[in-house]
């Protein structure tokens, strides 16, 4: 259904007129309860703060009719219960398998996948214990020290933020991530190992991404230079992948190979076996309470009437300031260094998902689609890139993100940390007016005529939404919500815009062109079969190379 043509969407349009004049400043002046009214809390864990936004009960209201016009409850009921949703792929869509603790029968074709999941993870859980133990043995006898995991997008944006995220978990293995076909990614880190303690983790659902692959084979021939003989491949690679004959083809055991299934989506797949670097970092019991994490969301979202299901609130807060403000991206902030890569973490979640241009009857959209994401840690953002979300001239919708708890109590850095959370979304929220900027300068000993033309530039009008979300301390449990709640987020508005979330067909015509433009680049003939553009960018990197 064409979300424009809903009734919802036009009483929201009609709303949204009145709203745009609305401000945030007036919203909290007119309502004491604000915060306890736009706000909730999960599992005593994790607050999620929405009352600094452009939002009454009644927007609200209308969002979540949008989200019932469009019949959300099914479309969650089908995804959860493996119907074949990724429809351009005839494939179900079931992260939720992969954490659902409670074990209950989840069928695709007639089969219930949940004996599958639980054998991979008991698979796991004794690699695990043997790498971490030491009494899996190099091929000279010495324990395992450094675990490298080669894979690309969502077979190493998870593994990687998940693993950064959690260090305060962290055991004695050195964990390093490859995933640029750039020969300075692997080099780099193999220039540190030693071939005799070191294990290779093959991360790829297909096994053939050009980028992996070579990668692997890099790898494998550095491991060979000093080990020699092929049979000890075997106890210095494994695979996580869903194609046994690519992964047996390569030379790795079948049984090194950790299987997940068509209905794990790359960028949903960090708790599958693709989320081996994880447990191997943080022990087995910890990726099983990251998963525990999840799976009491899956069931908030699952169970919980969509006017207090946190990621669908959320979902239609975006929709709002995406269809209706314009907004063009909305900026990801964590206020914790573990979580440095959460932003690039969902750009591929949000980006690959949503960045759709044609609707589920292959029609193209009238209407945007998914946002732009980009964040970065606070504070360092601040002294970046926040002059333009507080005066510039675009709307830039944030979450701020942050523990009350941190991980490292070092003298007083939290409460500093911390101080410019709050400070942050209250100045965005509620600017200052220019005659509190004057009233600031009035001793400053300048002039008048001073006091008012700077007083312009000093101004903020304020009026720039943000969610808080403020959770009591970076575990792998909350972690896990927290991504699940992403996660849901992304599928509820995949849902409202009427695209295909799963599916992700805009990667491939890079790959196809420069599948076609490697071989051209094997010679150092002239060639003009592109554009002028490409014949010319080639035929100087030839010439220079
Ligand atoms: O795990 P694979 O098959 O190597 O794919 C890696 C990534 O490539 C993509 O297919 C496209 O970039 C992603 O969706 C995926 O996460």
């Amino acid at each position: 259904m064409n979300p424009t043509e809903t009734n919802a969407w036009h009483a929201l349009k009609a709303h949204y007129s009145d709203m745009k004049k609305t401000n945030i400043s007036t919203l909290f002046a007119n309502d004491a309860n604000r915060f306890e009214q736009f706000s909730k809390q999960f599992n005593n864990d994790i607050l999620c703060d929405f009352s600094k936004n452009i939002i009454t009960q009644c927007t609200l209201k209308k969002l979540t009719a949008l989200a019932h016009e469009v019949d959300l409850p099914t479309a969650i009921t089908a995804m959860v219960s493996g119907k074949k949703i990724n429809q351009t792929e005839k494939r179900a869509v079931l992260h939720t398998a992969l954490r659902n603790r409670s074990n209950t029968p989840v069928m695709v074709d007639g089969k219930d996948v949940m004996p599958a999941v639980n054998a991979v993870l008991a698979q796991m859980k004794a690699f695990c214990h043997d790498i971490i133990s030491g009494d899996w043995k190099g091929y000279t006898g010495n324990a395992i020290t450094d675990i490298v995991n080669i894979g690309i997008g969502g077979s190493d944006l998870g593994p990687y933020m998940v693993t950064e995220a959690l260090r305060p978990y962290k055991n004695h293995l050195n964990m390093h991530f490859v995933s640029n076909v750039d020969g300075t990614h692997i080099a780099e880190t193999l220039k540190s190992l030693n071939p005799e303690t070191t294990l290779f983790l093959i991360a790829s659902k297909t096994f053939t991404t050009q980028e992996t692959m070579t990668n692997a084979h890099s790898a494998r021939s550095w491991f060979l230079a000093s080990a020699e003989s092929e049979e000890h491949v075997a106890s210095h690679f494994a695979a996580l992948s869903t194609n046994a004959t690519a992964v047996q083809a390569f030379g790795i055991d079948t049984k090194n190979m950790f299987e997940f299934w068509d209905w794990v989506g790359g960028r949903y797949s960090l708790w599958s076996a693709i989320g081996l670097s994880i447990a191997l970092s943080i022990g087995f019991d910890n990726f099983e309470e990251l998963l525990s994490g999840a799976h009491e969301m899956d069931k908030h979202f699952v169970d919980t009437p969509l006017e207090d299901n946190i990621p669908v609130i959320l979902a239609l807060i975006g929709v709002w300031y995406n269809n209706f403000f314009g907004a063009e991206s909305e900026a990801i902030l964590p206020y914790d260094q573990y979580m440095h890569r959460f932003a690039a973490y969902f750009q591929q979640g949000n980006m690959e998902s949503n960045g759709k241009s044609v609707d589920r009857d292959g029609k193209a959209v009238d209407y945007q689609t998914g946002p732009i994401i980009w964040g970065e840690p606070g504070t360092n953002g601040q002294h970046a890139f926040y002059q333009l979300i507080h005066q510039g001239t675009k709307l830039i919708p944030c979450d701020f993100i942050a523990p009350a708890q941190s991980h490292n109590k070092i003298s007083d850095h939290h409460v500093k940390l911390m101080s410019n959370f709050f400070a942050q979304t209250e100045a965005l929220a509620f600017g200052k007016s220019k005659q509190t900027v004057i009233d600031e300068l009035a001793d400053s000993g300048m002039s008048e005529a001073d006091i008012a033309s700077l007083a312009e530039f000093k101004t903020f009008t304020g009026n720039n939404p943000t969610n808080s979300i403020l959770f009591k301390q970076l575990t792998p449990k909350t972690l896990g919500s927290l991504l699940a709640m992403y996660e849901h987020k992304i599928f509820t508005q995949g849902i409202i815009w009427n695209i295909f979330s799963f599916d992700q067909w805009g990667v491939e015509l890079g790959k196809q062109l420069a599948n076609q433009i490697l071989p051209e680049l094997n010679n150092n003939e002239s060639i003009n079969n592109h554009d002028s553009s490409t014949n010319g960018l080639i035929n100087t990197f030839k010439a220079w190379r």
